[in-house]
């Protein structure tokens, strides 16, 4: 696990301090410039692994570091001996290795390896080698190099995961790659579409707990706010999703017709959607209603499902309250008595502030009034509202999004709020207000409401 760059700030240094302290059975491993104090950094950091590296193509080497060949070659194995005199592992990687002259490729890390280096890395720095080119580099770098041999490829144009895949195929043992593809410019080889790969296709064991990897992908698209597309393989919101008519029936028999079969949304901790759009088709939009206990005739679904499009054509997501609403209008059925009845929201919060909600509410014709502090106003008074159904049920929020209808400071905000209970049946509503807070928790209310009727 590479934590960091030790030598980079203060802040990186303390946070590879604590995941080198963290106990963690992985090896904890810092990067460095072939330099003594970057080393000196990851030594004090305390981890186990050091991987130094340093620019080896002519066009890094002159441009930035203004280095012969020659000298190059002597830091590297100067910075080997340096981390193995401290007793710790040691990777080396020759910086845009796929963009150096071969023959001196091979010759630094001969020379690393003879240095006592545990692992040489291959760097596709700038992402222009294609699978082929790969295959072959790392195939003749496997007859030169006994030590194991890791990658690190760039996605400059979208290859990352072909050529590490191609990379191990050709003999390497590792290959490096980062949560949600996250790295320089177009980012580095996607661990979730790598493993998954590997796993499923190569059938290699790993030793990856991967029910976990959508989890750990939301987790990290939070703290970096850097958003996962909803059609990213493996982890996308859609990944799992089936919209078009073809599909969904498909599907509903037998979920290998129209998905890998090999990888399942439950090896990753996914879950399979069928989403009602432009395309639905009866078998989906029947499925749905029936979770709902209704059971139009053909008549009621052919309407039904004329409404779903004429929605969807107008480039509307369709939620399920929006599907039940146009069901029980279909079929002239009563939308049943919500479970909770919001009488009144309000919100406190500032820069002094710790963002405070209090809801009040009928539930099933009970008062309750429950208050929240979250991490912004619409946390607490979500918070507040799943708070106020307390013994009824154990719902979660599955899904949250708010958009901005229009510009402006007063902006109409349309909310989707997808809710789960302990069952694992997902419900979602949608609510629009110029008041954000009360958008969330409308569309909260709503969809909690269905889900309890459900
Ligand atoms: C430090 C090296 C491995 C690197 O990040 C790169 O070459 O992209």
């Amino acid at each position: 696990m590479e934590a960091g760059f030790p030598i980079a700030s203060q802040g990186d240094k303390e946070s590879v301090k604590s995941i080198a302290n963290a106990g963690l059975t992985s090896e904890v491993c810092g990067l460095a410039r072939v330099l003594t104090k970057d080393i000196d950094a990851c030594i004090e950091a305390g981890v186990d692994m050091v991987h130094a590296f340093v620019s080896t193509s002519d066009i890094q080497r002159e441009h930035t570091i203004r280095k012969s060949r020659e000298e190059v070659q002597q830091m590297a194995t100067q910075a080997v001996g340096y981390v193995k005199d401290h007793g710790l592992r040691c990777m080396f990687s020759a910086m845009d290795a796929t963009r150096t002259d071969l023959d001196y490729l091979i010759a630094i890390y001969r020379a690393a390896e003879e240095a006592g280096c545990d692992i040489i890395n291959v760097p596709d720095t700038v992402g222009v080698m294609s699978p082929s080119g790969m295959y072959n580099m790392i195939s003749d770098l496997r007859q030169q190099i006994s030590i194991p041999i890791d990658t690190h490829c760039h996605n400059d144009f979208g290859l990352a995961v072909a050529n590490s895949l191609m990379a191990i195929e050709a003999g390497a043992n590792q290959a490096q790659v980062t949560i949600n593809g996250l790295g320089e410019r177009a980012g580095n080889a996607d661990l979730a579409e790598t493993v998954m790969s590997l796993k499923s296709i190569y059938g290699a064991s790993l030793n990856i707990n991967t029910e976990y990897i959508v989890e750990t992908a939301r987790m990290v698209e939070r703290y970096t706010t850097v958003p996962i597309t909803a059609h990213r393989p493996v982890v996308g919101e859609n990944a799992f999703a089936h919209e078009s008519g073809i599909h969904t029936h498909g599907v509903l028999e037998n979920s290998n017709t129209f998905e890998p079969g090999i990888m399942t949304p439950e090896m990753v901790g996914h879950t399979r959607r069928i989403v009602l759009g432009k395309h639905a088709g009866k078998h989906a939009v029947r499925r749905s209603l029936e979770a709902a206990k209704l059971n139009p005739n053909d008549e009621q679904l052919n309407h039904i499902i004329e409404k779903v499009k004429t929605i969807a054509d107008k480039g509307k997501r369709l939620t399920d309250a929006d599907l039940y609403a146009i069901a029980c209008a279909v079929m002239h059925k009563p939308m049943g008595k919500p479970a909770i009845d919001l009488k009144e929201l309000s919100v406190m919060t500032g820069n002094v502030t710790t963002p405070t909600a209090v809801v009040k509410a009928l539930v099933n014709d009970e008062e309750k009034i429950l208050s929240n502090i979250g991490i912004g106003p619409v946390d607490a008074a979500l918070k507040a509202v799943t708070g106020i159904i307390g013994e009824h049920a154990t719902i979660s929020i599955h899904d949250f999004r708010i958009e901005a209808v229009t510009g402006g400071s007063d902006a109409v905000a349309e909310v989707i709020v997808g809710v789960q209970d302990e069952n694992g049946r997902i419900v979602s509503a949608r609510s629009a207000s110029a008041d954000i807070v009360y958008a969330s928790v409308e569309a909260l209310v709503t969809a909690i409401n269905m889900l309890l009727q459900k």
